[in-house]
C-alpha cells in the first residue's frame, strides 16, 4: 500500500514539504492504545508492527514495512489510537501531521481525500482485525489467519431494528458482532417472539446453523446501530483448515457458553451498567437542553454519565449528516466510537436535535429507553419529532417512557390519560420545570431504584402511616410509588397527590367528622353517601395518571372473588372501592361488579408493588396487629345489645374491653389477608414498620392526631438508621 502510489507529482513535491522525518531505535513505542493520535506516517525504512490489548495480553494485529501508511485512528481529525505500535527493527517514518493535511486539503482536495480514503481504509481494515482478534470464536488464531480473516470478511453495518435473518432462513454465514448489540429473538409455533439472549461485540451469531448444518434457530435483531463481521460458509471452511487448531478453541468456547458469561461480565465490569437512554423532545422548543442536563445530573450520582449531542459527535469528527465520499468507514468509525464509549461509561444519554434529523434517528436506533418529552399542559397531540421518530424501526425490547412537563405552579397535573391514550406501551412521569427533586425520580425510575412505600388496612391504626410519612420527609427519604389498602389507600392517595402530612391529616379527619349515617342494613349498616361525598370532594376528579407519585390500591371484586388492583382512571373512586368494607359501606358497582374493601384479600399489597416497582426499594408499613379483638368480658349466655347499650352509657362500666360490631366486622374482613401476611412479610422489604398500635381500636378514629404522632415516634429512629445506610440517588 504505497502511499505515493498513482499521485500526481507536483502534489508529491507538496506533501514532501509537510513531512517531517523522525528515526527510531528497535523496540521503540510510536504511539499507545488510545492516545490522542494527531498525525499519519510513512514508513521510509525499518519494520513495524501494531498491538491491540486483550484481556491482559497484545495480541498481534497488523505489521507496517517500507511505503506503508500507519493510520491508527479512525477519525481525521485527532481522535485515540486504535492500536500500539512499535517498532521491530531500526526505522526511519515520515511523519505528517493532521493539521497540515488539512491544510493541504484546501488546494489540492481531490488528492488529499484520496489519501484520507486510504488512511481510512487502512484504519477500518485495523479495527476489524481488531475486533476478529477480541472475539470468542478467533481470540486463539494466530495473527496470519486474523488478518487473512478480516480479508475475506464482509463489514456491514446494520441500523437499529435492522433484521440480520430470521428463524429458519438457510444458515449460509456466520457473524461476528464488532461494534453494537444484537438480540436474538425465539418464535414457537404459534409466531408468539421471546427473547433469548443479546449478543454483544466480540460474540457471533449463526455458528449453529453453519457447524450443525442446519436452518437458523431464532430471529437476529439489530438493537441498536451494529457493525458485524460476515463471513461465509466456505471462508469459514477455509480458515478452518489454514488454523485448525485455533478454530477449534474458539468453537469449543462459544459451545461452553463462555461466549454469554463473557459478554455479560464485560457489560457489568466494563461500564454500560445502565440503559442507553434517549432523551427526544415531541415538538420543537421545548426546553430539551436543560432537562438534559438536569437528567444528567441526576443519574450522574449512580455512575459515570456522558451527555451527546450531534454538535458533541462533530466536535468529535463524525458529521452525522455526512454522505460525502468515505462516509460507510466514518459510519463505522462513529459505531465504534459509541461502544467505546458504552464500555467507559456507565450510560449514554443521547440527546436528540430539536428536529427530525439523521443524529434524532440515531438517536431513537441506539437507545435501550426512550425518553420522549411532551407539554403536559397543551392539548394532547403527537408532536412532530415524535411522529418521524415512531417511524424508525426498533425492537419489542425498546422501552419509552413520557416526560410531561407541568409548570411547577399547579397543584396537580390534569388529563394525563388523554396523553397517554396517544402512546400506549408507555410509562409515564410528570416533571416540574427546575425542579431537581423531579429529574431524581426519574432517573431513580430508570435506574430501578424508585422508592416504594406499602400502606397497609387497618381502620384507624392507619393514622399511623401520616406520622410516618411525616418521618419519612424529615429524613429525606424521596418516596415515588405509593400504593396501599382502605386506609392506606386513602392516605397513599393523598400523599401521591403530592399533600403533607398535615394536609393528609386533616383530610382523613374530615372524612371522619362526616359522622356517616347508620342505615337499614339492608346493603350495608352505613349509607355511604356522605363518605363517597367527602372522599370525592377530598380527592378531587383527576386520574391516577394525574398524581406526582405513581399510585395504586387494592379493591376486592366481589362477583369474581378476586382482588383488582387500581392503577389507572378515578383517583376518588379507586380510593372509594378500596374503602367499602362488606357490610359497613355499601360496595362501589364497576362494570356491573362489586367492589369491596381489599382488606379481604390484599390488605398489605407488597406483591403488587414488587411487581410495579421492579428492583426498587421497599418499604412496608403494616398497621394491623398480627393478633387483635379480644375481650375480657364473658358473654356466655349470648351478647345482648341492651347489655352493650347499658356498658356504653353507665360511667362505671369499661367499655373499651368490649369490641363493637364495627371492629368485629373490620377484624373478620381482614382475618384470611392476616393469615397470609406472615408468609409476606418474611419476604425482602427493605424496610418494614410495625408500629405497636393494639393499644387502639379500629374504630379509634377520633383519637387519629394521637395515632399519627405515635406513628411518627415509633418509626423516625428506625428510619433515620435506615436512611443513612442506603445508597441515594
Ligand atoms: N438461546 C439461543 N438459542 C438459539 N440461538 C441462539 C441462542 N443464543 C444465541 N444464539 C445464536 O442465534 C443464532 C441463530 O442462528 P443459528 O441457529 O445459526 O445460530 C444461533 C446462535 O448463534
Amino acid at each position: 500500500m504505497g502511499i505515493t502510489q498513482g499521485i500526481e507529482e507536483s502534489f508529491f513535491d507538496a506533501i514532501i514539504g509537510a513531512l517531517e522525518t523522525r528515526s527510531m531505535p528497535a523496540g521503540a513505542t510510536l504511539v499507545a492504545q488510545a492516545d490522542l493520535v494527531d498525525s499519519l506516517w510513512i514508513v521510509e525504512t525499518g519494520r513495524l508492527e501494531g498491538f491491540g490489548g486483550l484481556a491482559n495480553r497484545e495480541v498481534e494485529l497488523d505489521a507496517f514495512g517500507p511505503g506503508d501508511l500507519i493510520a491508527v485512528s479512525l477519525l481525521p481529525a485527532s481522535g485515540p489510537a486504535l492500536v500500539t505500535v512499535k517498532t521491530t527493527t531500526q526505522a526511519v517514518l515520515w511523519r505528517l501531521p493532521l493539521a497540515d493535511a488539512n491544510a493541504l486539503r484546501e488546494t489540492w482536495p481531490g488528492e488529499m481525500a484520496a489519501i484520507w480514503d486510504r488512511a481510512a481504509a487502512r484504519a477500518t481494515f485495523l479495527s476489524l482485525v481488531l475486533g476478529l482478534r477480541q472475539s470468542i470464536l478467533f481470540q486463539d488464531v494466530n495473527l496470519a489467519t486474523a488478518v487473512q480473516l478480516a480479508k475475506m470478511a464482509e463489514q456491514i453495518v446494520l441500523r437499529g431494528g435492522e433484521v440480520l435473518f430470521r428463524q429458519g432462513d438457510a444458515s449460509d454465514a456466520i457473524y461476528v458482532v464488532i461494534n453494537g448489540r444484537l438480540d436474538v429473538v425465539k418464535r414457537d409455533g404459534k409466531g408468539k417472539a421471546e427473547l433469548v439472549n443479546e449478543i454483544g461485540p466480540g460474540e457471533s451469531v449463526g455458528e449453529l446453523g453453519l457447524v450443525t448444518d442446519q436452518r437458523r434457530a431464532a430471529d437476529i435483531i439489530a438493537r441498536r446501530d451494529t457493525t458485524v463481521a460476515r463471513l461465509d460458509k466456505r471462508e469459514y471452511m477455509e480458515i478452518l483448515r489454514r488454523d485448525p487448531e485455533g478454530i477449534a478453541r474458539g468453537l469449543v468456547r462459544s459451545a461452553q457458553g463462555v461466549s454469554t458469561g463473557m459478554a455479560r461480565f464485560r457489560r457489568q465490569h466494563g461500564g454500560g451498567n445502565l440503559p442507553s437512554l434517549a432523551l427526544i423532545a415531541a415538538r420543537p422548543g421545548l426546553p430539551l437542553r436543560e432537562s438534559a442536563e438536569a437528567l444528567s445530573e441526576a443519574l450522574g450520582r449512580r455512575g459515570s454519565i456522558i451527555l451527546l449531542t450531534s454538535d458533541a459527535c462533530k466536535g468529535a469528527g463524525y458529521p452525522i449528516n455526512d454522505t460525502s465520499a468515505g462516509a460507510q468507514e466514518r459510519n463505522i468509525a462513529l459505531l465504534r466510537w459509541l461502544n467505546d464509549l458504552e464500555r467507559h461509561y456507565s450510560c449514554i444519554l443521547y440527546v436528540a436535535d430539536e428536529a427530525d434529523t439523521p443524529w434524532t434517528q440515531l438517536c431513537a436506533r441506539q437507545a435501550d429507553h426512550v425518553l420522549l418529552m411532551i407539554d403536559g399542559a397543551e392539548k394532547p397531540a403527537i408532536g412532530p419529532i415524535e411522529r418521524a421518530v415512531r417511524q424508525v424501526p426498533r425492537t419489542a425490547e425498546q422501552r419509552w417512557t413520557t416526560l410531561l412537563l407541568q409548570s411547577p405552579e399547579i397543584a396537580a397535573p390534569v388529563g394525563t390519560m388523554k396523553h397517554l391514550a396517544l402512546r400506549p406501551g408507555s410509562q409515564h412521569t410528570h416533571v416540574r420545570a427546575g425542579r431537581a427533586a423531579d429529574w431524581a425520580r426519574v432517573a431513580r425510575s430508570l435506574t430501578g431504584n424508585s422508592v416504594g412505600v406499602v400502606f397497609g388496612g387497618g381502620g384507624a391504626r392507619g393514622f399511623a402511616h401520616i406520622g410516618i410519612i411525616r418521618a419519612l420527609e424529615e429524613h429525606g427519604v424521596p418516596v415515588d410509588v405509593v400504593g396501599g389498602t382502605s386506609i392506606g389507600a386513602l392516605v397513599a392517595g393523598q400523599y401521591a397527590l403530592g399533600r403533607g402530612p398535615e394536609e393528609i391529616l386533616e383530610g382523613v379527619m374530615s372524612l371522619v367528622k362526616t359522622g356517616e349515617q347508620f342505615t337499614l342494613p339492608l346493603v350495608s349498616l352505613m349509607s355511604g353517601r356522605r363518605f363517597s361525598r367527602g372522599l370525592h370532594t377530598l380527592m378531587g376528579e383527576g386520574a391516577i395518571e394525574d398524581s406526582w407519585r405513581k399510585f395504586f390500591c387494592i379493591s376486592c371484586n366481589l362477583t369474581s372473588a378476586q382482588s383488582v388492583v387500581h392503577a389507572s382512571g378515578s383517583l376518588w373512586r379507586a380510593v372509594l372501592a378500596s374503602n367499602s368494607p362488606p357490610g359497613l359501606l355499601p360496595p362501589v358497582i364497576n362494570g356491573g361488579d362489586l367492589l369491596v374493601d381489599g382488606g379481604l384479600l390484599d390488605g398489605l399489597p407488597t406483591e403488587t408493588m414488587n411487581r410495579l416497582n421492579g428492583k426498587g426499594l421497599l418499604i412496608v408499613i403494616n398497621v394491623m396487629p398480627r393478633t387483635g379483638v379480644s375481650t375480657s368480658y364473658s358473654y356466655d349466655y349470648g351478647l345482648s345489645g341492651w347489655r352493650i347499650l347499658w356498658n356504653r352509657l353507665n360511667p362505671f362500666t369499661n367499655s373499651v374491653g368490649m369490641p363493637n360490631i364495627v371492629e368485629i366486622l373490620t377484624r373478620s374482613m381482614a382475618i384470611g389477608s392476616i393469615a397470609n401476611r406472615t408468609i409476606m412479610l418474611q419476604r425482602a422489604t427493605d424496610l418494614l414498620l410495625e408500629p405497636p398500635l393494639s393499644v387502639y381500636a379500629v374504630t379509634d378514629h377520633v383519637k387519629g392526631r394521637e395515632i399519627a404522632e405515635f406513628g411518627y415516634t415509633d418509626s423516625a429512629e428506625r428510619i433515620s438508621a435506615w436512611w443513612d445506610n442506603q445508597l441515594k440517588l
